[in-house]
């Protein structure tokens, strides 16, 4: 058998000794204190005793010796008294003390041995020496018990007193005095083996208790860092036996589910600590004894197992548990709402368009799959409408992003009222908005959704104190006839939409085949536009105004065209939109202004006289802050003079922006620049405004020119701009004149200027010049020829006289 820990060190010295354990056993020296006093007094008297009897000189100084060493050893041991060795002493101090101890013990011993060894010698007296040998042994007796804690000290001591003993006995000779030295010396052998086993026995024992106080303190310091890192875990934690009983829970799970702490008590069954809950509140559709039974089943001999719990005020305790060896349980419980809550936030921005709170593009996209997916089982026919409002960049950028967010807010909220329940209005971004019509079969049905879309977006809107009117263009495809899948079906409904505005927007257009050729020319403009201007593909043509009372050309109107390499001449209807939307009508508009204005002046050095030439100006190119620089950059690099430079721009442009508007205006009137209101009775027509601005000139729009003599309303509209024109001393423009009867009415009506087909077709700059010189040539051999009429008029007339 090995042996154990504390018989090892039992055998080792102090050194090898534990700190506290070696402190515990010199402490063990000094008590208890009657015993030592009572030992020491009685081994003192004897000596006395027998100093007195004797009458011996010697004996009764080693006597007087004696007890000095005794009252010393007192001292020492009062001294103790008032300062033991403390726990944790340092081990030089204890040290100190046993040093002290064992000086005294061993002092006392030897000169009670010399004392047992003179009274042999120097008296012959059995009495005597019966007295001494008594007194050693009874001394030994307690020394060897008491000091066998530190067994040196206690051989020492019985050595240095019963060897002169025995040493005194066998001087003093005769058989019984032999007999009593050998008694003696084995006596001393065995009080020493006595020391020895005793000292290790108490050492095995205090080493096995230091050990087991070691363990009880490590245990209640592991006890108190469980319970530390139980109380401050994040998690609620709580542990079960196999009978399903509340073995340890913590203070967080109380917390968890809002319970005083120490709710939960050891021995509680699972179902004792759901009532507690339900009576908190926490359950208000669910009994205990519902939710006992899903946990207990879970609980006892039970899987490893992750399940989630809803309780009341939206939160979600998240439960995972784990089977422990002897059968029960360890749950932990997590409060997971702000993370289920931020997963459910992310989920939705992923799916949801955030400003508008609709389906975005991802899941409309979702939608739209698994509609085809259905609609292919059951041959379903569904509509896919894509609705863009229109001009909205221009109230963008004109009042500002918030104005704009807020504008698309609230159309988002009247086209998901344009919808029935199993529809889906998606934004797709910017202002593009997509529905999923899917009770519509027939175009008449999808007719009732675009009417009511197209009225609810049309209704004015007041943003940030300002009354912001738009209006929207609508393509629709159908499913399956527009195509078989989400993308196919989107990208039709957005060329149908494009087909919208293009033909003029606030209209609805379904996908068609025209569309999608429409929509792959728009294609092909859309990849060759950016780089038109560089490749030097757009040229302007110019088409002259008439004064309709003389007959003099007023002007010209300059009208940008594209050739494309492949589409040939692209009329600017087609691609101007296009460049508004993409921007690029701001580079092509600078162009256009000093292209226009160099050739004005190129014709004059041709020997033409000065023509005014008006340049048309879309609405993003009259945002641009740009477009003043860009103006006068036109007039000084060509040396036109201002009045000889007119702007066509739109009342929407004007009216939509006072703030930028005006003083826009007004800074180019100051400069001599003439101001023309195009497409006039198409828009506002508001005529209190048209008094404000600072314009020159009027240009009634020629879809009102068209049938003028055939549609009264058409003939209410010409009448009432040429009126206003009067009233307000402007110049009015009939544009889109085909017909004489056309300016026969326009004339009688006094409209002062015309443009159209009738006088002139937009003519290439070189063209323009001869159209110029020979109508000006036909108008000088008219008027000759009217002069040569009247000459042989008149002297016809005088021949008469004569006659
Ligand atoms: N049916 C018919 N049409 C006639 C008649 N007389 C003239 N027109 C057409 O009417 C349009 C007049 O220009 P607009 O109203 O300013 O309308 C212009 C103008 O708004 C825009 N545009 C043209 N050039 C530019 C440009 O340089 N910059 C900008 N921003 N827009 C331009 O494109 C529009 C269309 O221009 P165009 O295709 O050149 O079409 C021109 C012209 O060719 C006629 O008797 N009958």
């Amino acid at each position: 058998m090995r042996p154990s820990g504390a018989w090892r060190l039992a055998r080792r010295g102090t050194a090898a000794l534990p700190a506290d354990v070696h402190a515990e056993l010199v402490a063990a020296l000094f008590t208890p204190v009657p015993s030592l006093v009572l030992g020491w007094s009685c081994t003192v008297l004897i000596a006395v005793v027998v100093s007195l009897r004797t009458d011996n000189l010697v004996l009764t100084a080693i006597t007087t010796g004696l007890a000095a060493i005794a009252v010393a050893r007192l001292v020492l041991v009062l001294s103790y008294r008032r300062h033991p060795i403390a726990r944790g002493a340092e081990a030089a101090t204890v040290r100190r003390w046993e040093r002290l101890w064992a000086l005294g013990a061993c002092a006392f011993a030897g000169v009670l041995g010399l004392l047992c060894l003179a009274a042999f010698v120097e008296v012959d007296d059995p009495v005597t020496h019966l007295l001494v040998d008594a007194a050693t042994i009874g001394y030994i007796a307690g020394a060897t018990a008491r000091n066998s804690v530190r067994p040196r000290v206690a051989i020492a001591q019985t050595v240095l007193t019963l060897l002169p003993i025995a040493a005194g006995a066998l001087w003093r000779g005769g058989v019984a005095y032999q007999i009593f030295a050998v008694v003696t010396l084995l006596y001393t052998l065995a009080a020493v083996e006595l020391a020895v086993t005793l000292g290790r026995r108490s050492l095995r024992h205090r080493l096995a208790h230091g050990e087991k106080a070691a363990l009880a303190r490590s245990l209640a310091a592991q006890n108190m860092r469980f319970e530390a890192a139980l109380s401050n875990m994040s998690h609620g934690l709580c542990m079960f036996d196999r009978r399903g009983r509340l073995v340890v829970s913590n203070r967080r799970l109380c917390e968890i589910y809002g319970l005083p702490s120490g709710s939960f008590r050891p021995g509680m069954s699972v179902r004792d600590m759901l009532v507690r809950s339900v009576e908190a509140g926490n359950h208000p559709d669910r009994s205990a004894a519902e939710l006992a039974e899903f946990f207990e089943g879970r609980l006892v001999g039970g899987m490893p197992s992750c399940s989630k719990m809803e309780i009341a005020g939206g939160r979600t305790i998240q439960l995972s548990q784990w089977p422990i060896e002897d059968g029960g349980a360890v749950v932990l419980f997590e409060d997971v709402t702000e993370r289920e809550q931020a997963v459910a936030r992310a989920e939705w921005l992923a799916t949801h368009d955030d400003m508008t709170g609709l389906p975005n593009r991802t899941l409309f996209g979702r939608t739209l799959d698994d509609a085809v997916a259905a609609a292919r089982g059951d041959g379903g026919r569904f509509a896919v409408m894509f609705i863009d409002l229109d001009r909205f960049k221009f109230i963008n950028d004109s009042l500002g992003h918030a104005a704009g967010d807020l504008l698309l807010k609230e159309v988002a909220v009247r086209l998901a009222r344009c919808v029935g329940a199993d529809d889906v209005v998606s934004r797709l971004g910017g202002d593009e908005f997509v529905m999923l019509l899917r009770g519509v079969h027939e175009a008449e049905d999808v007719a009732v959704v675009a009417r009511a879309v197209l009225a609810a977006v049309a209704e004015p809107i007041v943003v940030l104190g300002q009354e912001c009117s738009v209006t929207a263009s609508i393509g629709v495809a159908f499913h399956p006839t527009d195509g078989h899948d989400a993308e196919t079906l989107t990208r039709n409904a957005d060329a149908a939409m494009y087909m919208a505005k293009d033909e003029g927007r606030s209209c609805v257009r379904v996908f068609s085949p025209v569309i999608e050729r429409r929509s792959f020319e728009r294609l092909v403009l859309e990849a060759g536009l950016r780089g038109a201007l560089e490749r030097d593909e757009l040229v302007l043509h110019y088409q002259p105004k008439r004064r309709i009372a003389t007959g003099d050309i007023s002007g010209v109107e300059a009208l940008v065209r594209w050739r494309h390499p492949a589409l040939g001449l692209v009329s600017p209807a087609r691609f101007v939109p296009l460049a508004e939307e993409t921007g690029l009508i701001v580079p092509i508009g600078r162009w256009v202004l000093a292209t226009a204005c160099a050739q004005a002046v190129a014709w004059q050095r041709q020997g033409l006289a000065p023509l005014r030439v008006a340049v048309n100006l879309s609405p993003r190119q009259f945002a641009d802050e740009t477009l003043l620089a860009d103006i006068e950059a036109a007039l000084a690099g060509s040396g036109l003079p201002p009045d000889l430079l007119e702007l066509e721009i739109t009342e929407s442009m004007v009216v939509e922006n006072l703030g930028h508007t005006l003083p826009l205006l007004t800074a180019l009137r100051e400069r001599g620049v003439h101001l023309a209101i195009d497409d006039f009775g198409t828009g506002y027509s508001s005529m209190a405004l048209v008094k404000q601005f600072p314009v020159d000139t009027i240009k009634i729009d020629r879809s009102f020119i068209r049938d003028v003599l055939s549609n009264p309303e058409d003939t209410a509209i010409a009448e009432a701009v040429l009126a206003l024109g009067k009233a307000l001393d402007l110049t009015i423009v009939a544009e889109g004149v085909e017909t004489a009867a056309q300016e026969a009415f326009l004339r009688e009506r006094g409209c002062d200027e015309m443009q159209g087909y009738l006088f002139s077709r937009p003519l290439p700059p070189d063209e323009m010049a001869a159209f110029v010189t020979d109508y000006e040539l036909s108008r000088l051999k008219v008027l000759a020829a009217g002069q040569e009429g009247t000459r042989n008029r008149r002297g016809r007339t005088r021949r008469a006289g004569k006659a």
